[in-house]
């Protein structure tokens, strides 16, 4: 759909700068989704992983982070290869509702109600990132804790648009339960893509 160089904004990798590919075509349908124009694989360009890989490489950074749409609805063993072979680690924010391809230096699952992730991509997570968009969310965030590898990374990231009400609850509950960290997606608040 579009790829961009940018500072990643949320979860353990915040604040690096980052070449980011977003792949269009997602099935999973979240009604709060910041992207909803990239759902429809259809309406975006077709690029060669040679291109993709070329335009990236003209930035200096060295972290690709390969998002979407749900990524996983593309077969990544090629990107994936090829940006590692051009010397990136590769980065994905996945569902995790799709079969898990590609060679990942990181996987950031997130995990959605509306299509669940693969049981195999849950011990693989290097990090778990739970949106909150209401109080029932804390709860449904702790089964997927219990269910990912004891060395993945627990965040908790405030819906945009209900982060006012949703923020403090976050808050007050990783001061009561501190394994998990608080993301914000920083990006939106520095205004850079
Ligand atoms: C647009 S999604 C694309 C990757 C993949 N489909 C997924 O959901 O992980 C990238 C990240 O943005 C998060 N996200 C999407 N819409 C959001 C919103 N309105 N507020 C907060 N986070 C959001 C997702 O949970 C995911 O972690
Ligand atoms: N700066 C920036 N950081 C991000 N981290 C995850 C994003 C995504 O949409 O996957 C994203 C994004 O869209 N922009
Ligand atoms: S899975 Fe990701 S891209 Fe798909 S609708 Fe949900 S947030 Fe948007
Ligand atoms: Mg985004």
């Amino acid at each position: 759909m579009e790829s961009f160089y940018t500072i990643q904004g949320e979860g353990f990798h915040q604040g690096r700068a980052a070449y980011f590919i977003r792949l269009g075509g997602c099935d999973v349908g979240c009604f709060w989704c910041d992207v909803k124009e990239s759902w429809d694989a259809s309406k975006h360009p077709q690029m060669t992983i040679d291109t993709l890989v070329q335009e990236a490489s003209a930035f200096p950074g060295r972290l690709a982070v390969i998002t979407g749409g749900e990524p996983l609805m593309h077969q990544l063993d090629a990107l994936t290869g090829a940006l590692q072979e051009a010397g990136f680690e590769t980065n994905i924010e996945t569902s995790g509702s799709s079969e898990l391809s590609g060679s990942w230096d990181w996987i950031c699952l997130s995990p959605k109600k509306f299509k669940a992730p693969l049981p195999g991509i849950l011990p693989r997570a290097n990090e778990l990132k739970v949106i909150i968009f209401n109080k029932s969310d804390f709860e449904w965030a702790e089964q997927y804790a219990a269910q990912v590898s004891p060395s993945c990374k627990l965040y908790l990231q405030p819906e945009w648009d209900k982060s006012a009400q949703m923020t403090p609850l976050i808050i007050d509950y990783i001061k009561a339960n501190p394994k998990w960290e608080l993301s914000l997606q920083v990006h939106k608040y520095i205004n850079v893509p």
